[in-house]
């Protein structure tokens, strides 16, 4: 079976996932491409010999539509997810599920209701090798517990239209979410501290910002997130155990030795870092929809993401101060 998918935003990363189906992935074809600004849906559509539609509303309505990805942004992501679930269609969105808690539990609620896991949220992450490495090390136990994760997320440049809480809600979510990934529990508390601002960013933006969380077991976490960084996409992570220590290695596949001593290459944006992980994640979701199943990270994932990162911007409004993270009780769904 083909699965057929309808694609709701044609931005940067709608087109970026329509290239991984069409030519590296097997199982599915993209059939219909809805974006606010048609002229984006149809130019993406029409060399496939798809439909295009100005809205998310009529792609889902659409019957030969099987399943839906959204690339739309973040704070429109809810009513659309919301709708395909209510018709029974399985759901990739693209992180973050939604960018408030109560649009979040909007998802939960109708995903419940259906009886049956419909969503996904695209935290690519948990597919990259290197991340499920250090996993592995943590929960084999031959290291110990762990007691520290420190993160680096940094970015060669942002938009003027990037704002500080897009630091938070857009690129920190990735942390949170491969956080609790990695060390299998939530977050308790965070808090947001503000150093030095680099001279090379737009004057409204707070950049660098460390977040600092607290898991419920004591884990401290430190998320340096730097989006002006200039020289390159780098992205850190290591794991501080009781008997030893893992982190993610060098990004690239190789290192030239030449003269002017070792070095490898610089990646330059999320679309080569994480390829084969993006790779990964929509190939297995394809696969499990083909079968009728859930593949990835839940709806539940989304939320919890969600709920820390609003109890970071309270913190970033609030001078730093540390905030515990209010969640509701994991549904029995999500077990
Ligand atoms: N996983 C990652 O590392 C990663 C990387 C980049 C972007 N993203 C996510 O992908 C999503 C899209 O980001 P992007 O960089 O492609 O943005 P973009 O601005 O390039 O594209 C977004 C598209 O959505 C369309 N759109 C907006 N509102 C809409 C609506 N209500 N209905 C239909 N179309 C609508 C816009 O017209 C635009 O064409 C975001 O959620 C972003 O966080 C994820
Ligand atoms: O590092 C990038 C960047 O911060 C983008 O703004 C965000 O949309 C991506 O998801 C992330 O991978």
């Amino acid at each position: 079976m083909t699965v057929r998918i309808g694609l709701i935003g044609a931005g940067g990363m709608g087109r970026a996932h329509v290239s991984r189906i069409e030519n590296e992935l097997a199982g599915g074809e993209i059939v219909a491409v809805a974006d606010v600004n048609h002229e984006a849906a149809t130019a993406v559509a029409e060399p496939l010999g798809a439909r295009a539609y100005g809205s998310g509303a009529e792609l889902i309505a659409d019957p030969d539509v099987d399943a839906v990805l959204i690339a739309t942004f973040g704070k429109v992501h809810a009513p659309d997810v919301v709708r395909a679930v209510e018709a029974g269609k399985y759901v990739l969105c693209e992180k973050p599920l939604a960018t408030t808690a109560p649009d979040c539990l909007d998802i939960l609620q109708a995903e419940q209701k259906t009886g049956k896991q419909l969503v996904t949220v695209g935290f690519m992450r948990r597919f990259d090798k290197g991340y499920n490495e250090m996993r592995e090390v943590l929960t084999s136990g031959r290291l110990g517990y762990a007691t520290l994760l420190h993160c680096r997320h940094r970015n060669p440049s942002v938009p003027e239209s990037y704002t500080t809480r897009n630091m938070i809600d857009d690129t920190a979510i990735h942390e949170i979410d491969i956080s609790r990934f990695l060390l299998g529990e939530e977050i308790a508390k965070v808090r947001v501290d503000t150093p030095r601002a680099t001279s090379r960013r737009f004057e409204h933006l707070q950049d660098p910002l460390v977040l600092v969380a607290t898991t419920e077991s004591g884990v401290l976490i430190d998320d340096e997130v730097n989006v002006n960084i200039q020289f390159g996409y780098s992205i850190e992570c290591e794991l501080v155990l009781e008997a030893g220590t893992v982190r993610l290695g060098d990004q690239e596949h190789t290192v030239l030795r030449d003269e002017s001593g070792n070095r490898n290459a610089i990646c330059s944006s999320h679309i080569d870092r994480f390829h084969d992980a993006f790779n990964q994640e929509v190939q297995q979701w394809i696969r499990a929809v083909e079968r009728d199943e859930h593949a990835g990270s839940t709806a539940w994932d989304g939320y919890a993401a969600t709920v820390v990162v609003d109890a970071a911007i309270e913190s970033l409004e609030n001078g730093g101060r540390e905030i515990g993270v209010a969640m509701i009780e994991k549904p029995a769904f999500y077990a």
